[in-house]
């Protein structure tokens, strides 16, 4: 096998198809849709697969909502915090939902919108998210209406919902109350409407997940309100499914072993520093630990600290876990460091690079 020049990124299909068949499980245990969150993993190369176990995508921009109908098919749901004027109409003709963030934008929009099933985000004002930074029900959040009077003023408009406010949820329970919350509180809007998306955050492809309580309590919710759910994984469609590749360059010690890597956090995984999270390296296990650090200028920009059964030297390569959400769609050009190559590890276990980045590549997003 041909050696890849690292750094890269390698989606192995073999992984993801075990969140895809657990997916599929849920659509068809609980009638629910499930639309990949293409703000969370929107590399188009391995579509052909997702496609197969899910309904559709999810959006949050004009780019985005033509990413999924182009390149994905399926049933393609347009979002956005707000929409401008001059990009409203292409939304539309890309999508066969389209979510208002706001009453106001619905206003604004909805008659251009007339022929496409419309919906408002509503914001249940508690979440599972233990970053406020990520958290759609901190104080003054700017993410969907609450006032159900001022929403009866536009149920005309509308047929569905789109609640968010799971975030990284491996917790049955917690997802069930705050499901009872949002009955409690929106019910008698939930009657009135023919589908509700419960959003992303909702880690049920995890190990142990309870996904047949999961399946029950969706289909009540559904069977109760008389909606269609839909759900909208991101992490939960593509968790566990890729590594970054990266090799050693440097190792140096200036009281802990360091080794610079051919790679950035801030760069190439832009979540570990903005959630001040530790890379994962599996096995994470041995007699040598090492500071394995990235080769941006920012003195933060480090993966972590781990332990290795021989000392790294330079040439080494390191997997870094877990690498496919929030990361190939935050990767940037920082430092003009040199940009993962995106790799698939087919089903039959051949791989090959769809993509790489050079220098041209550099330079155009600059001018
Ligand atoms: C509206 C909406 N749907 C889905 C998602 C995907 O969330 P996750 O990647 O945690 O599943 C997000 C993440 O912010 C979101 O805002
Ligand atoms: N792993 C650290 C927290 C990650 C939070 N992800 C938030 C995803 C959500 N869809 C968002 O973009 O806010």
């Amino acid at each position: 096998m041909t050696t890849i020049a690292t750094p890269y990124y390698l989606i192995d299909k073999q992984k993801l198809l075990r969140n895809m068949e657990k997916i599929a499980h849920v659509r068809e245990a609980s009638g629910a849709k499930a639309l990949l969150a293409l703000k969370c993993f929107a590399t188009w190369s391995v579509f052909d697969l997702m496609r197969q176990y899910m309904d559709g995508t999810t959006s949050s921009s004009l780019n985005e909502v033509k990413l999924g109908r182009e390149k994905f098919g399926g049933e393609t749901h347009a979002y956005s915090v707000a929409y401008a004027d001059h990009e409203i109409d292409e939304v539309i003709s890309n999508a066969d939902k389209i979510i208002f963030n706001s009453i106001g934008q619905l206003e604004r929009f909805a008659g251009r919108a007339g022929h496409i099933a419309r919906g408002l985000r509503l914001n249940p004002q508690v979440s599972s998210s233990t970053f406020d930074l990520a958290d759609p029900a901190r104080p003054f959040s700017r993410l969907g209406e609450w006032d159900v009077a001022r929403i009866e003023t536009v149920m005309d408009r509308i047929s569905g919902f789109m609640i968010h406010n799971n975030c990284e949820n491996a917790d049955f329970a917690l997802f069930d109350r705050m499901l009872g919350q949002i009955e409690e509180r929106f019910g008698a809007l939930l009657s009135r409407v023919e589908w509700v998306s419960l959003g992303g955050g909702i880690h049920f492809t995890g190990d142990d997940y309870p996904l047949d309580a999961f399946c029950a309590r969706l289909k009540a919710f559904a069977q109760r309100f008389g909606v269609q759910v839909y759900l909208e994984p991101g992490e939960a469609s593509i968790t566990r499914s890729t590594t970054l590749e990266v090799t050693v360059l440097d190792t140096l010690f200036n009281g802990k072993n360091l080794a610079i890597v051919d790679s950035s956090i801030e760069a190439h995984m832009l979540d570990l520093l903005i959630y001040r999270e530790s890379a994962k390296v599996a096995p994470n296990e041995g007699d040598h630990s090492y500071m394995v650090c990235g080769k941006s200028c920012l003195a933060g920009d480090i993966f972590g600290e781990f332990r290795f059964p021989e000392e790294l030297k330079v040439g080494d390569r390191v997997s870094i876990q877990d690498a496919a959400g929030y990361t190939m769609v935050k990767k940037n050009w920082f430092n003009g460091v040199k940009m993962p190559s995106i790799a698939v590890r087919e089903l039959d276990g051949t791989v090959k690079v769809v993509r790489e980045f050079g220098f041209d590549d550099y330079a155009a997003s600059l001018s």
